[in-house]
């Protein structure tokens, strides 16, 4: 993973070897992975904390100039890192659930994922997260073992019971069938033995003219 440490080198947005069991270790010398834990650590903190005014002005100005920081070393969307790591959980995206991919077979997905306040509703996940969490896990099989990009057509979710915080829930994804262009998939979601949510999906196939980079004249 030495690529994503060499600043502006280019990033495959499909790393081949991204089928390898995930290591929930942060490798010594892996900085790119301790500023996403600590971009995570961030958002953790500011949604349990209540500032006083004055020390929220002084952590907004430290915020303000790590985000000006940044801004000087932004590189397109296809250069980036955050969202290309593959190893990591969420893919580096530190906005995203942290879920840890650890098994992808040609019609099954595994993996678990641990949220706290920060992706909560109220004492619960939230439940536009739920569906982001699926909506990962089931691309990433709809997109497995060669098979040609497709995106997301629908995504129903059901919310059997609260997902509690703090604690590492399981996700699975199931590869039902294909006919056509159309991947129909499974996603289920359990704390222990007690399913929490589960959902259907569809992806379809993009057709040549069809590109992931809408901005450059894919007509999806
Ligand atoms: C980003 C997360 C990444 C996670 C890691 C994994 C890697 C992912 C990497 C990133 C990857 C990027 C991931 C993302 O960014 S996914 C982002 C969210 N998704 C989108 O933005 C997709 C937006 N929609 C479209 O682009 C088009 O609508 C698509 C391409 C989906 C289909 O439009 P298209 O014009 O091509 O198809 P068609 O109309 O000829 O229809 C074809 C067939 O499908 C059936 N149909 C269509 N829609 C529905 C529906 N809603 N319910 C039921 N059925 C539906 C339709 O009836 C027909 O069936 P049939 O008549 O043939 O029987």
């Amino acid at each position: 993973m030495d690529v994503s440490l060499r600043p502006n080198a280019p990033i495959d947005i499909w790393n081949p070897d991204w089928n390898d069991p995930f290591d929930p270790t942060v490798e010594a010398g892996d900085e790119f992975a301790e500023l996403v834990a600590a971009v995570r650590a961030v958002q953790e903190a500011f949604t349990r904390s209540r500032p006083d005014p004055a020390a929220a002005a002084g952590i907004a100005g430290t915020l303000r100039s790590v985000a000006q920081r940044l801004e000087e070393l932004e590189v397109g969307e296809d250069d980036q890192i955050a969202g290309h790591r593959w190893d990591l959980a969420g893919r580096g995206q530190a906005l995203a659930p942290p879920l840890h991919i650890d098994a992808v077979t040609e019609t099954t997905a595994r993996g678990r994922v641990t949220v706290g306040r920060f992706h909560a509703g109220r004492y619960a996940m939230n439940g536009g997260v739920t569906p982001l969490i699926f909506d990962e896990i089931m691309a990433r099989l709809a997109n497995d073992s060669g098979r040609p990009w497709a995106r997301t057509a629908y995504l129903n979710v059901n919310f059997r019971a609260p997902a509690p915080l703090d604690v590492e829930l399981r996700v699975e994804a199931e590869y039902l069938r294909q006919d056509g262009r159309k991947r129909f998939m499974r996603g289920t979601m359990y704390h222990g033995d007690v399913l929490v949510a589960d959902a259907d999906g569809l992806w379809v196939e993009l057709k040549p003219e069809q590109t992931l980079n809408i901005s450059e004249g894919g007509d999806v």
